[in-house]
């Protein structure tokens, strides 16, 4: 029988060479620092900081898992492909269940040999036969890895479920405690998979139903429906009897450091440009996660972070755990401030807004930025951290904002947003949880204009959190 090569031009030919191209140049990083190629089944604390995570790799790394996506788009069936999509959700249930258990935990010790599913079960209440069934869907996305029957280890996937804290002494802990003094992942994906994912439940219903269908109120929000959250989220999260998922919220904001997967907020927005003293005011600042971070690299600012006063008691004790020194020398203040009020700390260097307005729809984050508007002087910045939401078609830069957004070349046949999904995804749960939504570049420009700021400069990459650095204007 006659073979057929495959057509450089067709996408099926173009998704194999940029497999290829990509994978080579990753393989080649690997070798330059001496690591063995990077496997799923590798239970070793991933490689943090070398030649590996530099930007042509990353870069490449996009590449490959874009194509690799599109080409398993091209070649699986259709209805099964909808199938496993429309029960994906199930992937997210499970992965809270693993959590809870403490799976990640309990076989941190035990390596590659891995655990008998009936001692993993000892650290929770959950059946083993159950556990087990549930840790084996999870191996078969590549999170956990079944070394022999009903046998798990941990592997690359599974790593960052652990909490660093000892199985024996946290499933013996309040589940209110879990996961203070964590790095905030486990928290994360707790948030993801229980909050949210109750909401996105419901998001359908809420979508079509004629009473909320154009509503933007967070009233109006599927948490409604998802959480019975009369008050929308943040009166849910404030309930008495709902502390826990207070903490874990609180907890997940930690977490979400790691969301821009990289370091442009200390790197890259110019906080070594204002004068030593300078006052950045943190609005809508949670226990302080942003904050820490600043002023761990810049700490010649003075930093204020503001939010609600419920989060100080935690705030206190994040910052007594993080950085003991920052609230009693005043580098750090910590204010219990309604960002709907007027603005006490009028004149600072920098307004800062990080994932803030992302949960407000436009009329309410326009009553957030009214009084920090009104606060400012005419030499301050307000900075805001939020996700840039591209089209999934290609757009031109033909106009001002869209113009100072760069992008890089997309290759052939690939999506004109490289098939990230991060953005796309909290921007689901943004509209189940509050009614609020991530915002294209023609949105933020739309609404920064109403705001009166205009936008200066703008840093970030595709699909991880972009900073907008604003000016006050006259128009
Ligand atoms: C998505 S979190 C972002 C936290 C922080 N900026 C970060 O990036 O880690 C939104 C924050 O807005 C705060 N918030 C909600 N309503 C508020 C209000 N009326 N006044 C002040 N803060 C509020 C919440 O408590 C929460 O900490």
């Amino acid at each position: 029988m006659a073979t057929r090569s495959t057509s450089p031009q067709s996408d099926f030919g173009q998704l194999l060479h940029l497999i290829n191209a990509s994978a080579n140049v990753i393989g080649e990083a690997y070798d330059a620092v001496g690591c063995p190629h990077p496997s799923s089944n590798d239970g070793s604390t991933p490689i943090s900081s070398d030649k590996t995570q530099q930007a042509g790799t990353q870069q490449a790394v996009i590449t490959l898992i874009a194509a690799c996506r599109q080409l398993i788009a091209s070649v699986m069936a259709p209805v099964p492909y909808a199938i496993e999509t429309s029960m994906s959700f199930q992937y997210s249930a499970a992965i809270r269940v693993a959590i809870e258990a403490h799976v990640a935990e309990a076989l941190r010790e035990v390596g590659d040999q891995g655990m008998h599913v009936n001692d993993i079960a000892k650290y929770s209440n959950i059946n083993p036969d159950k556990l087990a069934r549930i840790l084996r869907l999870l191996a078969t996305r590549h999170i956990f890895k079944e070394v022999s029957p009903n046998v798990f280890a941990n592997n690359r996937m599974s790593l960052p479920l652990d909490t660093g804290k000892d199985a024996e002494i946290f499933a013996k802990t309040d589940p209110n405690e879990w996961y203070e003094g964590t790095n905030g992942h486990a928290a994360y994906f707790v948030l993801c998979t229980d909050n949210a994912m109750k909401c996105g439940a419901h998001l359908a219903d809420t979508l079509q139903d004629p009473k909320t269908a154009n509503s933007y109120d967070p009233l109006d929000a599927a948490a409604a429906r998802g959480l019975n959250a009369e008050n929308g989220y943040w009166g849910f999260l404030n309930q008495e009897g709902h502390e826990r998922h207070l903490k874990t919220y609180n907890m997940a904001m930690v977490g979400s450091k790691s969301l821009a997967y990289d370091d442009t907020l200390c790197t890259r927005v110019g906080w070594e440009h204002f004068p030593r003293g300078s006052v950045c005011v943190d609005i809508g600042g949670g226990v302080g996660t942003q904050t820490s971070l600043i002023t761990k690299a810049h700490p010649h600012l003075k930093m204020i972070v503001q939010d609600q006063g419920v989060l100080q008691k935690q705030a206190e004790e994040y910052w007594a755990i993080t950085d003991v020194d920052a609230l009693p020398s005043g580098r750090v203040t910590w204010q219990a401030q309604d960002f709907f009020e007027p603005q006490p700390v009028k004149g600072a260097a920098v307004y800062f807004l990080r994932c803030v307005l992302h949960d407000w729809a436009d009329e309410d984050a326009l009553r957030i930025l009214q009084p920090v508007r009104d606060a400012c002087s005419a030499d301050s910045k307000v900075i805001i951290g939020e996700m840039l939401m591209s089209f999934a078609c290609p757009t031109s830069p033909d106009d001002e904002a869209r113009r100072l957004v760069r992008r890089p070349a997309i290759p052939q046949p690939l999506l004109n947003n490289m098939g990230i999904r991060g953005g796309y995804l909290s921007d689901a749960a943004m509209l189940g949880l509050h009614n609020g939504q991530e915002r294209t570049i023609d949105q933020w420009h739309a609404l920064l204009k109403r705001a009166h700021l205009k936008i200066d400069r703008i840093v970030g990459d595709e699909g991880t959190l972009h900073y907008f650095s604003c000016s006050p204007s006259e128009e």
